[in-house]
C-alpha cells in the first residue's frame, strides 16, 4: 500500500533529510517511526502526503507515484489519507462538531449527513460531549483527538500522524493512542511518528530513523 524505493529528499540549501529510503507498509499495518529531532520523520510522512516530492527514488501509495502525480490529482490522493499534523490547527472560531464537519462539506457530503458523521467520530474519540464547545475550552489533548476526529470522517485508508502527542501529558497521550489504535483495529493503516519512549517499547513495528537514513528494523 505504501511502497518507498531509493527515496532521498534533499531541500535547497542541501539538506539532505532522507537518504535512500527503502520500506513498505502493507494494508491495515501499525507503524511508528522513531528517530531523534531531525530525522525525517516529518519529511517521510509528508511525501507519502504528497506535500513533498522526492528528489530520487520512489515513492507509492496505493499505485499512485508520488513523484509523477500531477497537481490536480493531488485532492484524490488525499481523500484516501487522514492527516494528523501539527500545522494543521482547528479554526477557533468555529465549534469543535464544525471543525469536524468541514471535510465533508468540502466533499460537497449534504450537511446533516455530515453532521451525524461528525457526531460519530467524535463519540469514537470520546468527545461527543463537547460538540457545541470551541475548541478553545479544550485541553491540548483534547483538541489532538477533535483532530483525529476530523481525518478520519472522511474514512481514509491510510492516517499519517506527525507526533500527535508532542506536548501532551501521559494520561492525555494515552488517549490519542488509543484513538488511533482503535482506527487501526478497524483496518485503517497507521503511520505514527513519536519520541514517546512508552509506545516504542509495546509497538509491533518501529521504523528508525536517524540522520534521513533507516536503521535496521528490529525483527
Ligand atoms: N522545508 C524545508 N526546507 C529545508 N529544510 C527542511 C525543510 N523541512 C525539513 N528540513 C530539514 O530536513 C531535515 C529533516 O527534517 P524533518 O522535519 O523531516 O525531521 P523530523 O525527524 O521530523 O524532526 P522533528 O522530530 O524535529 O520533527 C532537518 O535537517 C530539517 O531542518
Amino acid at each position: 500500500m505504501i511502497e518507498f524505493v531509493n527515496v532521498t529528499k534533499q531541500y535547497s540549501g542541501d539538506t539532505t533529510a532522507l537518504r535512500d529510503v527503502t520500506l513498505t507498509v502493507a494494508k491495515g499495518e501499525l507503524v511508528y517511526l522513531a528517530g531523534p529531532s531531525g530525522a525525517g520523520k516529518s519529511t517521510l510522512l509528508k511525501l507519502i502526503a504528497a506535500m513533498e516530492r522526492p528528489t530520487s527514488g520512489q515513492v507509492t501509495v496505493n499505485g499512485t507515484d508520488i513523484g509523477r502525480l500531477k497537481s490536480a490529482g493531488v485532492p484524490f490522493l488525499r481523500r484516501n489519507l487522514g492527516l494528523i499534523f501539527q500545522q494543521q490547527r482547528l479554526l477557533t472560531d468555529r465549534s469543535v462538531l464544525a471543525n469536524v464537519m468541514m471535510p465533508m462539506l468540502v466533499t460537497g457530503l449534504p450537511r446533516s449527513q455530515a453532521e451525524d458523521r461528525a457526531r460519530a467520530a467524535l463519540d469514537k474519540v470520546g468527545l461527543l460531549s463537547r460538540a457545541v464547545a470551541s475548541p478553545l475550552a479544550l485541553s491540548g489533548g483534547e483538541q489532538q483527538r477533535v483532530s483525529i476526529a476530523r481525518a478520519i470522517v472522511n474514512r481514509p485508508q491510510i492516517i499519517l500522524a506527525d507526533e500527535p502527542t508532542a506536548n501532551l501529558d501521559r494520561a492525555s497521550a494515552n488517549k490519542v493512542f488509543d484513538a488511533l489504535r482503535a482506527f487501526n483495529k478497524a483496518g485503517v493503516t497507521c503511520l505514527i511518528s513519536t519520541h514517546d519512549e512508552l509506545v516504542l517499547d509495546s509497538a509491533s513495528r518501529v521504523i528508525h530513523l536517524k540522520q534521513g537514513a533507516l536503521l535496521a528494523e528490529a525483527a
